[in-house]
């Protein structure tokens, strides 16, 4: 199985309709992205898949498995991670930052060996041990995409997650962005700017009215498996 489809996502607020019905497929190695209107509804959609807010109706199919809301809540702990457009950072350096993104349970010696890679792999050694709450919005998200490579989920949501960034910092994330969807991850990318992703996007959707609409159609997709451990 190499897809999600979420079905019949509804979400209101007060009397106003939001999502209207909507329909959503993810797939490993692929990178969707989302555009629309200011106020269309696009973190709401993200906040909804990253398990923060409830919608009014949701249904989602593995391939193996129908979920209901409460299903995918469970799944959620495990296989989905939601990047907001300012990633939270704790108190403490970049490296301590890191190091929450790993189990408590392993060995020192691992959980140093995988955060000198992860620094590695997002060209943030030189500032391995600078306070995180000081750095720039570039190195934000470059040390929020270093956890997400390390705690691996299936599913990454991202906000925006170049808003705001000068041309190199956004090429720097397009490429982190490019390893993670490479390295099998199902990416769901929200971005008011679709020619900064144009080189990664597999699938343009545009949401107005509460609904989804083609605008490039998914083109590759790598086949692997994708939440096989909700079947
Ligand atoms: N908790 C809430 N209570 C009431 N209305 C809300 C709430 N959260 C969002 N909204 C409204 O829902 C609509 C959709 O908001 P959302 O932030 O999802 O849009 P968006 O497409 O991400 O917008 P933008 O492109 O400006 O970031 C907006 O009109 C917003 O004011």
């Amino acid at each position: 199985m190499s897809t999600l489809h979420f079905r019949d996502i509804h979400k209101h607020y007060a009397r106003r309709t939001i999502l209207a019905g909507l329909e959503l497929c993810l797939r490993t190695g692929s990178c969707t992205l989302l555009t629309g209107e200011n106020g269309t509804g696009k973190t709401t959609l993200l906040r909804i898949l990253g398990g923060f807010e409830k919608p009014e109706q949701f249904a989602a199919d593995t391939g193996h498995a129908q979920l209901n809301w409460r299903h995918y809540r469970k799944l959620l702990q495990s296989s989905v991670l939601y990047l907001h457009q300012q990633p939270y950072m704790f108190e403490g350096s970049v490296r301590d930052n890191l190091s929450f993104a790993l189990d408590r349970s392993l060995p020192k010696a691992e959980r140093e060996q995988r955060i000198h890679t992860a620094l590695q792999w997002a060209g943030l050694e030189k500032i391995a041990d600078t306070r995180a709450k000081t750095l720039s919005g570039g190195e934000y998200q470059r040390v929020a995409l270093a956890r997400a490579w390390l705690r691996q989920p299936r599913i990454l949501l991202l906000d925006e997650p170049t808003a705001n960034m000068d041309r190199e910092a956004r090429n720097r994330t397009i490429s982190l962005l490019r390893q993670l969807r490479d390295d099998g991850m199902a990416l769901l990318v929200a971005s008011h700017d679709p020619e900064c992703f144009s080189s990664l996007v597999n699938e343009h959707l545009n949401l107005s009215a509460g609904r989804l609409q083609t605008v490039t159609p998914a083109s590759r997709f790598v086949n692997m498996t994708l939440l096989q451990q909700a079947s």
